[in-house]
């Protein structure tokens, strides 16, 4: 299989058409401001959400002509958020995500294994018979990011995965996925933390306005004039003196408030 097409795939009014492939083995960023049509592009490729034209091929198949089984062996998504009232344990919601590749009622081994593997990943096993409504937001989110583990897709597809952890917790996940990728999967995720992006991602797709504003290797993304028409920020690339790897500084907002850079 050789990761995921978009073949000028829209979602209008939120998304013009776009055209793009990514190969697997490498963990590729979405960023952009808020409303850019980041969780919808995810949704988009993810097949939750049907183009209303062009497609989304993965393993050379347009994916919303498949049944969700195969969408969910194929593709393995994280949502930005994980609901609070959902009646299952930790160990149940990830369980589920096995249901793609063993029969629901299945109580082999095998997902025994791979639900207590991505739950100790996750750091989740004292968690494991605790209602989801009884852990905290960021405890919840490393159940779905676990549940998306136990699933093994080849693509996985998260929106916002760190938005609601602590530091270590960000780069330990970001770390693992960097880990799958290099273990041949392809990570797509959502993330608003520019940093970050910049220090696990391989390339990254700016969204703004529901358009692709640039794509491609990190320094022809983060450069100062991107990110001052994109976000409106005046940010700085420079080398980390600890490491010397780039990094970047966001040295302030181009605009004074809120309502001009709406205006903008
Ligand atoms: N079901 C929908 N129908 C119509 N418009 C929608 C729908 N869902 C989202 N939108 C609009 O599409 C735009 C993009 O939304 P989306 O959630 O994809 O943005 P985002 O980049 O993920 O934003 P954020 O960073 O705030 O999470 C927004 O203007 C939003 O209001």
């Amino acid at each position: 299989m050789a990761g995921m097409r978009l073949e000028s795939a829209a979602y209008l009014p939120v998304l013009q058409p776009m055209s793009f492939a990514l190969e697997l083995g490498q963990v590729v960023g979405v960023i952009g401001p808020n409303g850019a049509g980041k969780s919808t592009l995810l949704r988009l490729m993810a097949g939750l959400i049907a183009p209303t034209s062009g497609q989304v091929v993965v393993a050379d198949m347009p994916i919303t002509r498949q049944p969700p089984r195969w969408r969910a062996q194929q593709i393995a998504y994280l949502p930005q958020l994980i609901s609070d009232d959902i009646p299952f344990t930790v160990r149940e919601f990830v369980e589920m995500g096995r249901y793609s590749r063993e029969s629901a009622w299945a109580q082999g081994t095998s997902r025994r294994d791979a639900v207590m593997a991505a739950v100790a990943q996750m750091g989740l096993d004292r968690l494991l018979d605790a209602p989801l409504a009884q852990i905290s937001g960021g405890e919840r989110q490393r159940a779905g990011i676990a549940r998306c583990l136990a699933q093994a897709s080849p693509i996985f597809l998260l929106d916002e995965p760190i938005a609601n952890l602590d530091v270590f917790y960000q780069m330990d996940i970001l770390s693992r996925l960097r880990d799958l990728a290099a273990a041949g999967r392809l990570i797509v995720l959502a993330i608003h933390h520019l940093e970050f992006a910049m220090r696990y991602c391989d390339t990254c797709i700016v969204l703004d306005q529901g358009a692709i504003a640039a794509s491609g290797p990190l320094d022809k993304v983060f450069h100062t004039q991107l990110m001052q028409r994109v976000f409106q920020i005046d940010a700085r690339r420079f080398a980390d003196p600890f490491t010397g790897d780039p990094r970047l500084s966001v040295l302030g907002c181009l605009s004074t408030n809120a309502e001009e850079r709406e205006e903008s």
